[in-house]
């Protein structure tokens, strides 16, 4: 192959980013765009694609991005100009854009070099090559550490002077992020479809391998270099990361059953972050909701997935969220935030532990299951997964019964998460990556229950905590007060809150109550590790009221099969001058919940943000 074929001189992406400024309507974008492709060589068409992104990489790559800061900017400007700083500062001002200043600056360098024919001739560059721009561009943006101020500059300079004073007002303008071209990813591949097919209907394909495998220069070289067929066979890849699938959004469980056809996987909706785990060897990776490389983040998940993902290379899917590990409850997602803070992730993976529940898989060991049926997927994500108390599949029944759905909803809001999702099971149940469908449907409220008093409970049960609290009482369960059959229903369990003081002195607070059976006045459905017998009252905040099929507070009385109960309930202090029979009533719970009721705002509806 020649020279010319394997790269392409830079000018001809300048003159596209020229007609680029000179348009506005879409369909021209795209005719813009075909006749570029048509002129670029398979070699560099990734490169091509990757600079209209205004990027050097995909973004989950977690590669450096230019980062070059003004004052870097006007250094690299002067020496390739000839000029001084004060110059390029002084134009700058004038203009207002650092890529007419080096064109300004440059042209005048020209012109002053025009009278001197000798002198121009020794000073004739080489032409700029996407392969040499790209290339130095690289070397600019992986400089780190000590020295790499220097030699950014000394890197830009070169490239500039090497520059036409139109390349180097678009080189500028790249380092600086400013080139912005307005082609977003659909436009680029109805013109690789137009190129490559002569006509829009590859596109569907090119989408499709675009969704398996995140990385749109990476597919325009397969379909460059390979052709249509390749592109057709394109496969996940261990590594790089597949566009996640959606859901749609519903509230009314009899719809979302309709609209599944019928029988469905129903599963906990968790409230954390979504974790797209590769596993190659004992290399793991993992990629959030954005495709961003958040392995750092997880160590301990890491981990987990290293010691029990069976497969040797595998693609799975999951949510990691937070909780609490002397309760094994789980927490809100706002708790993931101590592992954004880059520096103490070791404190925070000891502070802030978390747990994965897995609910897909989609590469195993060559086979794609993206195009397999959820069933298969979900029986084979079970087989090749060694499930723990920390890392498991997502909690789900299988149902056609919309009362079920309902109750199980209800179950999971209770236990912390932020609702259910329903997926589909029918033949045509493949995984739509980075498509919104109908295939899975969340189920989410339309009102919440803002919790904005606190509520004085009576402690009816306990339970041994676990790890640090092992041996400990952890978690109480609380009830509130019916005087009209003077009993005590529960409400909720609560093991958030207390200090360690506090949980020093339970069991000599409970010990005289303690007993081995039901106590006679208390309704549960739930059964403690002990009884106790209504005696102590506390005072309880929460994030808001709910309903949950497990306790029995006011149980039917809002809704068939359920009772009151608190969505991640915190102590706050002893009651001690308060009798059980003081403690808030059930009807006053019903009453507050009723009170405190608001719909979520569309905005928080579409983000999920129930904040
Ligand atoms: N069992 C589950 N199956 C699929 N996704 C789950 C599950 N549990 C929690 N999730 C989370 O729910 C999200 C799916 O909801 P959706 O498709 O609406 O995406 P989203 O726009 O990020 O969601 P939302 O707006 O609800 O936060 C996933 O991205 C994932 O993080």
């Amino acid at each position: 192959m020649s020279q010319v074929q394997r790269d392409m001189p830079f000018s001809v992406i300048v003159d596209f980013f020229k007609k680029l400024e000179t348009t506005t309507a879409r369909t021209q974008l795209t005719a813009i765009l075909v006749n570029l492709f048509k002129q670029t060589p398979p070699d560099v068409i990734d490169k091509v694609v990757y600079l209209i992104q205004a990027r050097l990489w995909p973004d989950w790559k977690g590669l450096p991005e230019l980062g070059i800061a003004e004052k870097l900017l006007i250094k690299a400007i002067s020496l390739s100009t000839h000029s001084s700083d004060k110059v390029v500062e002084e134009i700058l001002k004038s203009k207002g854009d650092a890529g007419l200043t080096v064109e300004a600056l440059k042209t005048r360098l020209l012109e002053k070099s025009k009278g001197a024919t000798l002198f121009s001739f020794v000073e004739k560059k080489q032409e700029l090559t996407v392969n040499k721009v790209y290339e130095v561009l690289t070397r600019i943006a992986l400089a780190q550490g000590e020295g790499s101020k220097d030699l950014k500059i000394r890197l830009l300079a070169g490239l500039l002077s090497d520059a036409t004073p139109e390349e180097a007002k678009y080189i500028v303008r790249f380092v600086e992020g400013k080139l912005r071209l307005g082609i977003g990813d659909a436009t680029i591949m109805d013109a690789l479809s137009i190129v490559f097919a002569g006509g829009a209907h590859l596109r569907p394909v090119i989408e499709r391998a675009y969704n398996l495998r995140a990385d749109l220069g990476e597919v325009a070289k397969i379909l460059a270099s390979q052709g249509v067929e390749a592109i057709k066979q394109i496969t996940p890849m261990v590594g790089i990361p597949i566009r996640p699938m959606l859901a749609e959004r519903l509230s009314d469980a009899k719809e979302i059953l309709e609209k599944v056809e019928g029988e469905a996987f129903v599963e906990y909706k968790y409230d954390g972050e979504r974790a797209q785990i590769h596993k190659d060897g004992n290399k793991i990776i993992i990629y959030s909701r954005r495709l961003e490389n958040i392995t750092h983040q997880y160590p301990d998940v890491v981990e987990m997935a290293l010691k029990n993902m069976k497969a040797d290379k595998a693609i799975v899917e999951g949510e990691i969220v937070a909780y609490d590990p002397s309760t094994g409850e789980l927490k809100p997602f706002q708790e993931l935030m101590h592992r954004k803070r880059k520096y103490d992730i070791h404190v925070a993976v000891k502070e802030n532990p978390v747990k994965v529940f897995l609910f897909d898989l989609l590469y195993e060991n060559g086979v794609d299951y993206t195009v397999k049926k959820l069933i298969e997927r979900r029986k084979r994500l079970e087989e090749i997964v060694n499930q723990t108390e920390e890392f498991r599949v997502a909690e789900y029944i299988r149902t056609s019964d919309p009362g079920e759905l309902e109750k199980f909803f209800l179950q999971a809001i209770s236990e912390g998460a932020e609702g259910v999702m329903v997926k589909a099971l029918h033949e045509g149940s493949i995984y739509q990556a980075g498509t919104r469908g109908w295939l899975w449907i969340k189920f989410k409220r339309d009102y919440r229950s803002e919790m904005v008093d606190t509520v004085d409970l009576v402690v009816v049960g306990a339970f041994y905590g676990r790890g640090r609290r092992g041996g400990k009482f952890g978690t109480l369960l609380m009830a509130s007060y019916n005087p009209e059959n003077d009993t005590f229903e529960t409400v909720c369990k609560v093991g958030s809150g207390f200090t360690d003081e506090d949980l020093d002195r339970i069991p000599e607070m409970l010990k005289p109550f303690i007993r081995d059976r039901k106590p006679l006045r208390v309704i549960a459905e739930m059964e403690p590790d002990v009884w106790v017998e209504p005696a102590l009252v506390a005072e309880i905040i929460g994030a808001e009221l709910t309903l949950s099929p497990v306790h029995t507070c006011a149980y039917g009385k809002i809704k068939p099969e359920a009772g009151v109960s608190i969505r991640f309930p915190r102590f706050i202090r002893w009651r001690d001058d308060k009798k059980p029979e003081d403690a808030t009533t059930s009807d006053e719970l019903v009453e507050m919940y009723r009170l405190q009721l608001r719909r979520i705002s569309e905005k928080t509806a579409q983000t999920g943000e129930e904040a």
